[in-house]
């Protein structure tokens, strides 16, 4: 069973992801909780890419070579016997650089680039849950830098939002509300889990 978290930053993947990765383990569960960017070297150089605000298509790849490898552990980790969870996997691409790159050209061609991409290496997850929450919320729960920055990123995750939104439509992901307590949340995503699992 391979399971993903997706939204927007600050919307509480990594916290929700921990608390089920616990809860499925307390089940009698083996879990392999993981991450992108991973914590590899190539992790850190696609984190260093982001930072260094490199081309949207650089990114794109980079995360993309990230990605493959992960793909491998992901799959070797299944083959184990062992429930993946991965916290963000393919659609932050489609959604994060799908939004940097509906700059340069249109976002259906984008996104078609992506997929292509993506398709030598496809595994797709069993389940896909997205937490949805308000731009500016979410901010306030990361980083807070300055004020100019802090507007254009929320403009920018408001995009990515949008996109993630048509994706669930596409892709068929859970969408759980995550403008609420995080408890409250965890028992939504919780429930979708056990009643699939
Ligand atoms: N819905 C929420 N309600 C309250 N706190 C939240 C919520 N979502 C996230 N947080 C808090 O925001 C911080 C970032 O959450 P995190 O799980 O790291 O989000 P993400 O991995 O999506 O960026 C954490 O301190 C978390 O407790
Ligand atoms: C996996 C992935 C992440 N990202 C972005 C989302 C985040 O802004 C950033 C770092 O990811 P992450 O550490 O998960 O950020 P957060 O915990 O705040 O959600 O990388 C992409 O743009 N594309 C991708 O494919």
């Amino acid at each position: 069973m391979f399971i993903v978290f997706e939204g927007i930053d600050g919307s509480g993947k990594s916290t929700i992801a921990r608390r089920i990765a616990k809860h499925l383990s307390s089940l009698g569960h083996d879990i392999f909780l993981t991450e992108e960017p991973t914590t590899t070297w190539m992790g850190k150089d696609v984190r260093r890419a982001i930072e260094e605000e490199k081309n949207p298509l650089s990114q794109a790849l980079l995360f993309f070579a990230d990605r493959a490898e992960h793909v491998e552990a992901i799959k070797k980790n299944l083959e184990d016997g062992k429930i993946v969870i991965s916290d963000r996997y393919v659609y932050s691409t489609f959604a994060y650089q799908g939004a940097q790159m509906e700059k340069l050209m249109p976002l259906d061609k984008a996104l078609k680039w992506l997929e292509g991409v993506y398709e030598p290496m496809r595994l797709d997850p069993d389940m896909v849950i997205l937490l949805k929450i308000e731009p500016r919320r979410g901010l306030d729960f990361v980083n807070t830098r300055d004020f100019k920055e802090k507007f254009e990123r929320e403009e920018f995750l408001e995009r990515v939002q949008d996109i993630y939104m048509d994706l669930a439509d596409k892709y068929g992901f859970f969408v759980v509300d995550s403008n609420r307590n995080l408890n409250e949340v965890y028992e939504d995503v919780r429930k979708i889990i056990d009643d699939r699992i």
